[in-house]
């Protein structure tokens, strides 16, 4: 099972089209993500990151290639998907209780009452949030506030949960705690992640693969396995030398895509 390809992206490409302005923002993108699979993205600012997490959330139309997700090409935004973007602030309704902000997919997904309500509770649970139900976002800290997009896109069980640079807007002591949350969630549950991020030790930390894409128009530069074993920590992990091999490697192969370096000239 673990073998199944869950995303398969083919030949991507996405040019953003307006009056007197074309920008082709990805070029040819092809790689395949497995079922259970957790792999960061990173690559240059303006590289297309956030072009392809919405074409694969079924955001965008997409210019050329195809998106399938567990064999079904995407054309809308897929059932099984959830996304958590980098502002929280904006993703949450201020005018729903924490409790109704995350029960709101659940909602549209047709659950019963006293199911949503357990799911509710177990996912507030599990982003060590079981005392927010009734506050409303605005009263929460911005790292409370991200903890509330995570249990909402689990409580609805999605196959595939796309993040973009989810923690970019909080505080270190913060961050560190919510990428072990990821990491946490994405053992307990199965769940298949796809991480776009601008920091290349996070990548490295959270992933078990990370795509470096070239800069605009995008195609993978690399794809970096990373052989760290499943069991990290901040510290331990952080600190060995394998960690620090690999983070360099994808540290040069991102400052090689700054200065244009891309896969057929290399
Ligand atoms: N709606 C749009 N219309 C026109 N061009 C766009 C649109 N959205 C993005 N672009 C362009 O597409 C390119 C890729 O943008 P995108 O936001 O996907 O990059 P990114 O890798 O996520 O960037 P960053 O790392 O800075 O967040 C950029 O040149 C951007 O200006």
């Amino acid at each position: 099972m673990s073998d199944t390809i869950a995303l398969d992206v083919a030949g991507l490409a996405k040019t953003y089209r307006s009056p007197g302005r074309d920008v082709e923002a990805v070029r040819d993108l092809t790689f395949q993500i497995r079922r259970g699979e957790l792999v960061c993205i990173v690559g240059p600012s303006g590289a297309g990151k956030t072009t392809l997490l919405r074409c694969i959330a079924g955001l965008l139309d997409l210019s050329g290639g195809q998106i399938r997700l567990d064999g079904t090409a995407v054309t809308e935004p897929p059932a099984g998907m959830a996304v958590v973007f980098q502002e929280y602030g904006r993703s949450l309704f201020p005018w729903l209780t924490v409790r109704g902000n995350v029960e709101l997919p659940l909602k549209e997904k047709g659950l019963a009452k006293a199911a949503r309500a357990a799911k509710v509770a177990e996912a507030l649970d599990a982003v060590g949030l079981p005392d927010s139900a009734d506050a409303h976002p605005w009263q929460l800290s911005g790292g409370m506030q991200q903890r509330v997009a995570i249990a909402r896109a689990i409580a609805y069980e999605p196959s595939v949960l796309l993040m973009d640079e989810p923690f970019a807007a909080v505080d270190a002591q913060t961050r560190a705690d919510l990428e072990d949350l990821v990491r946490t969630l994405w053992k307990r549950l199965g769940v298949t992640v796809l991480f776009v991020t601008h920091d290349i030790d996070e990548s490295v930390y959270l992933g078990q693969r990370v795509l470096v894409l070239s800069n605009r128009p995008t195609v993978v530069l690399e794809d970096v396995p990373v052989d760290l074993p499943d069991d990290r920590d901040q510290l331990t992990t952080r600190s060995s030398p394998q960690f620090t091999k690999i983070r360099t490697h994808v540290y040069e192969l991102v400052q090689s895509a700054k200065r244009g370096e891309r896969p057929e000239v290399r």
